[in-house]
């Protein structure tokens, strides 16, 4: 059981407002000591604001703010004991990368022998090592943004906030520095809070994400439950991809709910929430979840589809096919077997608990 001494972080009704507009709106969180947590949303939904108004940079227009129990609401930054690496990395353009990453350590008096460790630590971990005497002006954007990245884990912070900190660097750099940062952060059991519009590496890195939507925080979950059991239409659309059926729920039973979808397709769906016969709902279904059967066959949840686009990702194919009812339907394979061609007929089977209801109807136009 978590109790309040565990918490690093505690966001309570935090508002931001600038005129009119509510930036971030009664936003309500906690992060435990050790843990890594995402703000995870689309463009201009309040993530940077959020992360901001912590790190004292934006003052909350409402709230209250706690670090390590401490009510830092309305304290200025240096004074709430939290490093950051914010997406512009101001790096001091006179010092080279090892002036720029001993810096803060030289502030805090540690003796030499301790500050080369640690700038040969930090420089390895971001893969800068040979690059001591350089100056930033000689550096890429994505290096100076790994300069900034050393220069905070070199003072080992017990609570760093992060804001977008591999969005510059190419796919194979990023993935590989977020496997470093993310055994750099269990090493060092340090607190962190992450702000990315990158789902994979919301996903990949936390404990738990923060999903935010308007301003609003609309799911806090594990990484799997955000994938798995989206709750809500924003969440299984902003995260993966969803296949999404209206339908009206035509009966319940031996743990099945009948959902009939437009005039002839019916889908068996696993009962894990309560839904009463006749409420209108919304099933999604993952792509993933779809298996393209070898040879027809007879059953519930079988259907003749046929293939209208291939999409080959590499290590997956995503078909987009027309269930012969006529709704259209995201597949994604393993791409061991390329099982289709466009224009073939296919026969593909959903087991009911790949399914996940939702109440309620399509709130937005397809
Ligand atoms: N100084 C400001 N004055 C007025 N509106 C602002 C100000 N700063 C941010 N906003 C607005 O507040 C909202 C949230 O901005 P924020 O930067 O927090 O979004 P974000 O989720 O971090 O987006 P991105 O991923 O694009 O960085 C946006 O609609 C933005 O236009």
């Amino acid at each position: 059981m978590k109790t309040v001494a565990d918490k690093a972080i505690q966001v309570e009704g935090v508002c931001k407002r600038y005129g009119q507009v509510a930036a971030v709106n009664n936003v309500s969180f906690d992060v435990h000591h050790g843990e890594f947590v995402s703000l995870l949303g689309p463009s201009g939904c309040g993530k940077t604001t959020t992360l901001r108004m912590i790190a004292g940079f934006i003052m909350a227009s409402d709230g209250a703010i706690r670090v390590n129990g401490r009510d830092v609401t309305h304290l200025p930054p240096e004074k709430r004991e939290v490093g950051f690496v914010f997406q512009n990395y101001a790096l001091w353009p006179h010092m080279t990368v090892a002036e720029n990453v001993a810096f803060g350590l030289k502030l805090r008096k540690r003796d030499k022998a301790f500050i080369k460790r640690k700038i040969e630590e930090s420089l390895a971990v971001t893969g800068l090592s040979g690059y001591e005497a350089r100056l930033p002006r000689e550096l890429s954007g994505g290096q100076q943004q790994r300069v900034a990245l050393a220069r905070a884990l070199a003072l080992e912070p017990q609570l760093l906030l992060m804001d977008e900190p591999l969005s510059n660097l190419d796919r194979a750099l990023r993935v590989a520095m977020r496997r470093e940062l993310k055994q750099l952060q269990k090493r060092l059991n340090m607190t962190t809070l992450y702000v990315t519009h990158d789902q994979e590496e919301a996903l990949s890195m936390s404990d738990r994400v923060v999903i935010m939507s308007g301003g609003e925080i609309a799911r806090i979950a594990r990484p799997f439950e955000v994938y798995e059991d989206p709750q809500s239409e924003f969440v299984a659309d902003f995260v993966g991809t969803t296949n999404f059926f209206d339908g009206t729920v035509a009966g319940v039973a031996d743990g099945i709910t009948t959902v009939r979808v437009g005039p002839s397709l019916v889908l068996h769906v696993g009962s894990h929430i309560q839904v009463p016969t006749g409420a209108d709902v919304r099933v999604l279904l993952r792509p993933e979840r779809v298996r393209i059967l070898a040879a027809q066959q007879e059953g519930a949840n079988v259907f003749k589809a046929r293939i209208d686009f291939v999409e080959y990702f590499g290590p997956t194919i995503r078909y987009t096919a027309q269930i012969a009812t006529g709704e259209s339907l995201y597949i994604e394979t393993h791409n061991n077997s390329r099982a289709a061609d466009i224009g073939d007929h296919v026969w593909v089977n959903i087991e009911p608990d790949h399914f996940r209801l939702i109440e309620g109807r399509r709130r937005r136009a397809s």
